[in-house]
């Protein structure tokens, strides 16, 4: 018998729109697979491997890891997970048209894809959390000059993805300004029977 396809959500937003948060949220409440393509990066990058330089100075950079590295550490962590029986939260991706084109080559009939939650919230608001996070993150890309590339990265890149997604109605917005618990209770009833 084929194996099950597992279900997979991606969640996309700008930095500092609660992905991670959200995503955290969705673990506890319904036992998902939370999988963030930024902390995998970061685990990469601190193992030392051959591409630790390359994904440090892209992060820095606020641009985007080529998808040969980052669909190869989804993949390996959604096998280490237990492939067929989990339901897969795909935090940060894909955040480009060739994180997009990797996926659907390496991935795209192995998976029950669902739908993208994308967290709506404006650059002001996404600034001061990330400037609030900065104080205890420690991450080399949460200071406002890589934010600023971030940025523009997500306007240039991850929005023509959403709109991509968008244009065959497989988008959930949620305004993300909100309180974490407000926002939460939009985003809860989308995955009930996920
Ligand atoms: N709705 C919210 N209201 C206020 N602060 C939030 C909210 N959601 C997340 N945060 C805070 O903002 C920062 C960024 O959240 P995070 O989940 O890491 O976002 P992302 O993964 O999209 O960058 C964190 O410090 C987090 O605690
Ligand atoms: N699909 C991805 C996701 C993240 N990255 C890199 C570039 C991103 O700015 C950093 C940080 O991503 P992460 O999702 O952790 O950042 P935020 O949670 O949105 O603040 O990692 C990438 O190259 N490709
Ligand atoms: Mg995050």
């Amino acid at each position: 018998m084929a194996e099950e396809k597992p279900a997979v959500a991606f969640i996309l937003g700008g930095p500092g729109s609660g992905k991670g948060t959200q995503c955290q949220r969705l673990v506890n409440e319904y036992g998902l697979v939370h999988l963030s393509a930024g902390d995998l990066l970061r685990e990469e990058r601190a193992s030392g491997s051959k591409d630790a330089e390359l994904i440090e100075s892209i992060i820095r950079e606020g641009k985007i890891v080529p998808s040969e590295i980052t669909v190869k550490l989804l993949k390996n962590a959604m096998e280490k997970n237990g492939w067929a029986k989990s339901k897969f939260l795909i935090d940060g991706f894909p955040r480009s048209q060739d994180n997009l084109d990797g996926w659907n080559t390496m991935m795209g009939n192995l998976v029950n894809f669902k739908f993208v939650l994308f967290l709506d919230c404006s650059e002001d608001i996404m600034t001061q959390r990330i400037m609030k996070r900065a104080e205890s993150s420690g991450r080399s890309d949460d200071n406002i000059e890589s934010l600023k590339k971030r940025f523009r990265t997500y306007i240039e890149s991850t929005k023509p993805i959403i709109d991509f997604y968008a244009k065959q109605n497989k988008v959930v917005t949620v305004n993300a300004e909100r309180s974490i618990e407000e926002v939460f209770e939009k985003i809860r009833p989308h995955f009930t029977d996920f």
